[in-house]
């Protein structure tokens, strides 16, 4: 179990991360989720010992080393490559920096270069491999320590969508090896390579949880209505209707939260014929997931509807 504590961070008066407490079970792939300035890098920077917190811990759980880095692997959101030199020179390289013999980095570049599916490309210079075979080659080096954790940040955000796509399944294997925790502000990412979220909204952890338990907490049924009557005369209407959890107007319209959408849907528009409500616009809907995201995206709080 990796278990962070109250992590936080302050640049001046800035507070990028703030108390930030989570554990991570090993073996499992977690995304850390946010928009832009949420925190997400900061965050990793600190689990790789690359920059201290203000305050707050990191435990390994079970850690030989007290340097958590040789049990960290991580590739960051912009990484260096020496261009000049083969993806094979450079794992070596990167081998010997992580205390590897020359003959043991040797080996474990091989694995790995054939591990990331870069094999043919080996002896190639850096300089010609394409986006896609640049994270995958950053991946390897993350791994040439073998870590207990591997840390991604945004491995595809920048990627077009062969890079991408290889990127992704490249994780999706190597997620039955290592625990795997990586950044990005996108949500179809995360669900796509992830078994749990962390969602981040300025500097805090807003939601957390595996994906389906997170999908069913935030499906909400409501239904959008909207008449030739004045809103606030049919808000008053719908207010009286007890199998309606909440109102909320949205200019001329009223979403209507409910919790059994079947009952509710037959119910409101027999009410409707029954005292001549005139509805101009009746649709079923429901809050997800993502509209929890776009909320965190668009920069509002979470409030008390998720
Ligand atoms: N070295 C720094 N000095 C001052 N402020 C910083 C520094 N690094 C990050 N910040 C600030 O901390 C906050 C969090 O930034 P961070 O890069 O961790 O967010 P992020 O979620 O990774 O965003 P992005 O997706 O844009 O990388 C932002 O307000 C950012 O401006």
């Amino acid at each position: 179990m990796i278990k962070v504590d109250q992590l936080t961070k302050l640049y001046g008066k800035n507070t990028a991360v703030k108390s930030l407490s989570f554990q991570l079970s090993l073996g499992n792939c977690i995304a850390l989720l946010g928009p832009n300035g949420a925190g997400k890098t900061t965050t990793l920077r600190m689990m790789s010992g690359l920059i201290r917190p203000t305050s707050g811990s990191i435990n390994l759980g079970t850690s030989n080393h007290k340097d958590i880095r040789r049990e960290i692997g991580y590739l960051p959101q912009h990484p260096h490559f020496h261009l000049w030199m083969t993806g094979k020179e450079f794992l070596i390289y990167v081998g010997q920096l992580a205390y590897l013999s020359k003959k043991e980095a040797r080996k474990k570049a091989e694995l790995l270069i054939e591990r990331v599916g870069l094999k043919d490309a080996a002896k190639r210079k850096i300089a010609t491999y394409s986006g896609g075979m640049k994270q995958r080659l950053g991946i390897a080096q993350a791994m040439i320590h073998r870590p207990k954790l591997l840390m991604l940040d945004e491995p595809v955000s920048a990627l077009d969508p062969i890079g991408r796509r290889d990127v992704l399944n490249l994780m999706e294997e190597l997620k039955r090896e290592t625990t795997l925790l990586f950044s990005t502000h996108i949500l179809s990412d995360a669900e796509e390579a992830s078994d749990e979220i962390l969602l981040m909204h300025k500097g805090s952890i807003v939601e957390s949880g595996p994906l389906d338990q997170l999908r069913k907490r935030h499906h909400v049924d409501k239904i959008s209505i909207q008449s030739e009557l004045p809103p606030e005369v049919l808000k008053s209407k719908v207010d009286q209707l007890d199998f309606i959890n909440r109102v909320e107007r949205d200019k001329q319209r009223l979403d209507l939260y409910v919790s059994d959408i079947k009952s509710a849907r037959e119910q409101l528009l027999k009410q409707s014929l029954e005292e001549g409500w005139d509805l101009e616009h009746f649709e079923v809907g429901r809050i997800t997931l993502e509209d929890l995201f776009m909320k965190v995206v668009n920069g509002h709080a979470v409030d008390d509807r998720f």
